[in-house]
């Protein structure tokens, strides 16, 4: 696969919030992450709150360094880069959608000024090239002109959303990374934001790297889906074979939760807490909710396998069997092994 942006080896430690000014203890945001982003293609990334969903996506388009590990944009280091060049990069090649227009968007500055900003600050063009741009950029979201000199508070949260999306493309980026980019938003809009992604990814030959919790939009919207659990990429997967032939438990039971998808199959159950990614479990991260786990899951971390298709693999040493039905699944895991 051609790489846009290629993840090697990346690892993300923060200090903790919690534990006071002193503390040692470190957060394992994302550990060990291996990922390639291939020119056009759609990526969705799922996986519960804190799994490290919003650092991937920060790591991608250059936000976020990470601690070990590289980043390459077609082929090249980004963080040996000099910084100019870096910059040119990341804001060139890559854009980023946020979850909550409302505080994404500087209030202060009309929609012309917030459109105009990046094409400023890089320097593209004549003041008048960069006027055309922002008449471009507002058609393209299905923006009126008139709103050119509204501020985001005269907004509605779907006009702000497309003003966002605007903004992101404003250098013409290969990748644009979408964090929750509809859960802020009424019901009645979130539709509307997404076919927006969707036409443009069409029309200009985006990649997309597309984060959610709302995991059948995810499946949707995605040629591949990521699954994430506390900080590590645990399976990568068609879109189209996810719901049905995902191998890794954690990903059988993220899908058979989402209404209307298996019909009708009840919840695989994830007992117990997500474990702190402060202390993360020795051997398979999963494997204190997983009712496949045995000694083997406790003490040793799994490498990846491939499944059948080479777009698809995972990370389980007990990995579910390719074509067994997720209904079956169910049953079992109301009677989980000791370890
Ligand atoms: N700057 C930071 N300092 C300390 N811990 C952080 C920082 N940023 C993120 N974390 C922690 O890193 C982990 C991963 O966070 P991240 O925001 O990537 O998760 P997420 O999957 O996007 O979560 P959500 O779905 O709730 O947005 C979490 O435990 C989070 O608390």
């Amino acid at each position: 696969m051609t790489a846009l942006v290629e993840l090697s080896d990346v690892h993300v430690v923060h200090k903790a919030r919690t534990g006071g000014l002193f503390t040692r203890d470190r957060v394992y945001a994302l550990t060990g992450a291996g990922l390639v982003v291939a020119p056009g293609e759609t990526v969705g990334v799922v996986g519960e709150s804190g799994c490290g969903k919003s650092t991937l996506a920060k790591v991608l388009v250059g936000v976020q360094r990470p601690t070990s590990g590289t980043v390459s944009v077609r082929g090249r280091d980004l963080w040996s880069m000099p910084p100019a060049e870096r910059r040119t990069a990341v804001g060139a090649g890559t854009g980023m959608i946020f979850q909550d227009p409302s505080t994404a968007l500087n209030r202060r500055l009309t929609v012309r000024r917030i459109l105009r900003d990046p094409l400023d600050v890089h320097g593209r063009g004549s003041a008048a090239a960069r006027e055309e741009r922002v008449r471009e950029l507002m058609g393209l979201v299905g923006l009126p002109r008139a709103l050119a000199d509204a501020l985001p508070g005269q907004l509605s949260g779907g006009q702000r959303q497309r003003v966002a999306v605007a903004r992101a493309l404003a250098l013409e980026p290969a990748l644009v990374v979408a964090d929750e980019p509809t859960s802020a938003l009424d019901v009645s809009v979130r539709a509307q934001i997404l076919n927006l992604l969707l036409d443009l990814k069409e029309r200009l030959g985006l990649a997309l790297v597309f984060v959610s919790h709302d995991i059948q939009t995810v499946r949707r919207m995605s040629d591949r889906v990521i699954t994430m659990y506390l900080g590590r990429i645990v399976e990568e997967c068609p879109a189209g074979r996810v719901t049905d032939h995902a191998r890794h438990p954690y990903t059988r039971a993220l899908f058979s939760a989402t209404p209307g998808l298996l019909d009708p199959v009840d919840p695989i159950p994830l007992t117990g807490p997500v474990p702190s990614a402060t202390r993360p479990p020795s051997g398979c991260p999963f494997r204190t909710r997983c009712w496949r786990t045995d000694q083997e899951c406790v003490s040793v971390m799994p490498e990846f396998s491939a499944a059948s298709d080479p777009a698809h693999r995972y990370r389980c040493h007990h990995p579910v069997e390719e074509d067994r039905p997720t209904r079956d699944l169910v049953r079992q895991s109301q009677h989980p092994r000791e370890p």
